[in-house]
């Protein structure tokens, strides 16, 4: 038998449509597919110890020969629900703001607009697991994916960094995108897109099969309004602005 493609993707919530396109496809049987936070998705595939992750795109100038699978990606337009700076004060009188251990793009972004957006100058911190319960006074904390949800109005002030950046740029953002550091074969590449494209196609079934996991969050609205599956044009033009800024030396390749 033919070695499976290795696949790492993010193990959030966000991510179960493109894993019910998989199971749905008859990818299943030639991939061997590993969930991780996202900052191990990144670290797996520049170690080289998968084929293809859902990895956060700040860690694509990292990779030697990067290729951005597809027309998906977890995006969005405007504000994205589980992307958020949480804080006891305004964000202007915050002296320490924690960074999320899970995440790389969202780290970035929060290191973007606090320079260029707010232009205030915290204490960044590396954060290391249970970070959250640090929060209060002038410690504020970023914290991205599956951990954010109930946390909506525990504390007196969220930003939300996708509306953030869409204010400040008038862009939509790019969280995670599917990548390789090599060219795999077309016909395993075909298979793989038309199983995202049907994942996302029905995301409104993956909602419903979530939704009981998720009291009092409403899956069937992030998914179809606040996250933004479709890798547009504009949001390549968006990736490739964020991608200048944070590795200005390194120019990739984004637009198809
Ligand atoms: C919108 C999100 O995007 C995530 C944010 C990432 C990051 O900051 O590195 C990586 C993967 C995405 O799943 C989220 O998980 O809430």
């Amino acid at each position: 038998m033919k070695q499976p493609f290795k696949i790492s993707a993010v193990s959030y919530l966000n991510t179960k449509p493109f894993l019910y396109g998989l199971f749905q496809s008859e990818l299943d049987q030639v991939v061997d597919l590993s969930l991780d936070i996202p900052s191990e998705c990144a670290r797996k595939l520049i170690a080289g110890e998968v084929d293809l992750g859902l990895i956060p795109v700040a860690a694509i100038p990292q990779l030697e020969t990067p290729h951005i699978i597809s027309d998906f990606c977890i995006g969005t337009e405007g504000a994205v629900k589980t992307v958020c700076i949480y804080s006891a004060c305004p964000i202007e009188e915050v002296t320490h703001l924690y960074l999320d251990y899970q995440s790389k793009t969202s780290v970035a972004l929060t290191r973007y607009l606090i320079t260029n957006y707010w232009k205030i100058n915290p204490q960044f911190i590396n954060a290391l697991a249970g970070f959250e319960q640090k929060i209060g006074d002038k410690t504020a904390a970023l914290i991205i994916g599956d951990r954010t949800i109930g946390l909506e109005g525990k504390y007196a002030y969220t930003y939300d960094l996708g509306e953030i950046w869409k204010k400040h740029t008038n862009l939509p953002f790019v969280f995670a995108a599917w990548v390789s550091n090599r060219q795999l074969p077309t016909s395993f590449l075909d298979k793989f897109t038309a199983a995202l494209e049907l994942g996302i196609q029905k995301r409104h079934q993956v909602a419903q099969l979530f939704q009981s996991s998720y009291l009092g969050f409403d899956v069937h609205q992030y998914y179809h309004r606040y996250i933004d599956y479709e890798l547009t044009t504009e949001k390549r033009q968006a990736l490739k602005l964020f991608l200048e800024y944070i590795a200005p030396k390194r120019e990739v390749l984004v637009s198809k």
